[in-house]
């Protein structure tokens, strides 16, 4: 496979890769004081045959680069990759490109996108569904029957009861607690969650 983007993201998606023997053919990063990343070697201006060679991963946290990214992708999508002690439902359904971090929980029936993140140790419960770009940051644990909308990052330690929906490129800010409806765009932090950017 292909990774985008040489960052620390990168860094836990390539132990994940590597701890199931998978192969990384090559590492993007347009930043070209980025030489390596955990031994591999950083192709800051790689040929059309390299960007259309493997399917991808786009290894870049914050969610509206990694769908420009997305959107411009030369080659394919590489199925979702998890770590080992990822627990993921038979009955989910989760998108290419997706990375599912250690620990994390994934229940029945639930459905991701594409291209999303479950950080380390996060819950998605039974029915969830989440839209594509997605982040669900470490510890955050989102109740049963919630939507969340495109692009939206729920931040780390943070939790939302369930039924609720979150809109599209909203940002949870780290340990809120979400107990109403979201709208699209607004920034909520705090127990309970409150509106303090549009
Ligand atoms: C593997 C990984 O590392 S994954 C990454 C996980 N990271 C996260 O989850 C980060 C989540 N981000 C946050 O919590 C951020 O603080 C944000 C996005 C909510 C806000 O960031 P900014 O937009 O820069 O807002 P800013 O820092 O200016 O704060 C605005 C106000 O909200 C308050 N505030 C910010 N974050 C929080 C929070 N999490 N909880 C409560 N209040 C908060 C600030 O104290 C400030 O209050 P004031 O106006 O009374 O002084």
């Amino acid at each position: 496979m292909n990774l985008y983007g040489a960052s620390g993201h990168t860094k836990v998606i390539i132990d994940i890769v590597k701890s199931k023997n998978g192969q990384i053919d090559y590492v993007f990063d347009d930043n070209p004081e980025i030489k390596s990343i955990l031994g591999y070697e950083v192709v800051n201006y790689p040929t059309e045959e390299m960007l259309k060679s493997k399917l991808n991963v786009i290894g870049i946290g914050n969610n509206r680069i990694r769908k420009k990214v997305a959107d411009s992708l030369k080659g394919g999508v590489h199925p979702y990759i998890s770590h080992l002690s990822a627990v993921i439902s038979a009955s989910a359904e989760i998108g290419d490109g997706t990375v599912i971090m250690a620990n994390a929980t994934i229940n029945s029936e639930a459905q991701v996108g594409k291209h999303c993140i479950i950080n380390t140790g996060a819950v998605v419960e039974h029915e969830v569904i989440l839209e594509d770009y997605v982040h669900i940051s470490p510890n955050a644990s989102i109740a049963g029957d919630v939507q969340i909308g495109e692009g939206s990052h729920i931040g780390i330690g943070s939790s939302v009861i369930q039924g609720l929906t979150i809109g599209k490129w909203v940002t949870v800010g780290a340990g809120a607690v979400i107990i109403e409806d979201i709208p699209d765009y607004v920034t909520v932090v705090g127990n309970p969650g409150r509106i303090i950017k549009t």
